[in-house]
């Protein structure tokens, strides 16, 4: 999927939602427990609550890694079970060196056919690559993260030319592949400066993480952070899969996912 055919499913559905697929045995309803791939059926129903109201959905691969092989079958027949107009993000901050960065690429990309990878950009150019030689496939680089430990590395300035660490991702990366292929992580609980990391990068999508549980601002982030072709996909996990812990739980995902996705169409329309 392209940015144009990205920027086109936002505008026909109306929400630049993506549903974060963290999935954990603990926290699911425990009647699921007895069935053959509890996690597998999690995410089947809860694809099949929220799928009309989000353009994207981003399975976290330690969820999955965390279960050894079954894990992995479960992500595939997750990934296989996804429809196929809705973009898929391997939220797996992969990179390495040149050839190991490669075969994380395969993995993901050919294995698994995800349609991106979210990529640590700390080993440089030669570790970010690899990812981008794949048609279609995207990138999405760690930017400016949610958590608190972002401040750890991430805001450290250059004595030499007075950038931050992660506006020096930003800008240096935009040389290594297009906008077609690259994207950014910035945290939604980094509102307050989305506007100003805009400017680095206008036309790049972002993937905003950090609403719901996290506390993030949406209409901050929307406000500040949409360029002319939406430019965001917002991740919601928790406060979406697991409204409820109990059996009707997909049906209080839908509510939640459908909440957020109104008030994405009114920033849409208000901002857009
Ligand atoms: O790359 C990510 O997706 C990510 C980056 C970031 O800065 N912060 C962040 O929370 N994430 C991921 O986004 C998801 C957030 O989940 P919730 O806080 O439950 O909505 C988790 O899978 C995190 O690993």
């Amino acid at each position: 999927m392209n940015r144009k055919q990205l920027f086109d499913l936002i505008k026909q559905k109306q929400t630049y939602l993506c549903v974060g697929l963290d999935t954990d045995l603990d926290k699911i309803p425990k009647h699921l427990l007895s069935e053959k791939d509890p996690v597998f059926e999690f995410n089947k129903q809860i694809i099949d609550a929220t799928h009309q109201h989000c353009v994207a959905y981003k399975p976290n691969l330690a969820f999955y890694e965390a279960l050894g092989p079954k894990g992995w079958e479960s992500l595939q027949k997750t990934l296989e079970y996804i429809p196929k107009d809705i973009f898929t993000i391997a939220d797996a901050k992969r990179g390495d060196i040149g050839n190991t960065s490669s075969l994380y690429a395969k993995a993901f990309f050919e294995q698994l056919n995800f349609d991106s990878i979210t990529v640590a950009p700390y080993m440089g150019e030669d570790s970010v690559k690899p990812f981008l030689k794949f048609k279609d496939k995207w990138v999405i680089l760690l930017a400016h993260t949610s958590n608190i430990g972002a401040a750890d590395f991430q805001l450290i300035e250059s004595k030499a030319n007075g950038r931050r660490l992660y506006e020096e991702v930003m800008l240096r990366a935009q040389s290594w592949g297009s906008t077609d292929q690259l994207m950014f992580v910035v945290g939604a609980t980094q509102a307050d400066k989305i506007e100003s990391i805009r400017k680095l990068a206008p036309e790049h999508f972002f993937l905003v993480p950090g609403i719901g549980a996290q506390g993030g601002d949406l209409e901050l982030v929307s406000k500040f952070g949409m360029n002319e072709q939406c430019g965001l996909l917002v991740n919601s996990a928790r406060a979406i899969i697991y409204a409820s812990a109990e059996k009707d739980f997909a049906q209080a995902a839908k509510r939640e996912a459908e909440k957020v996705s109104e008030e994405m169409k009114i920033y849409l329309n208000k901002y857009l």
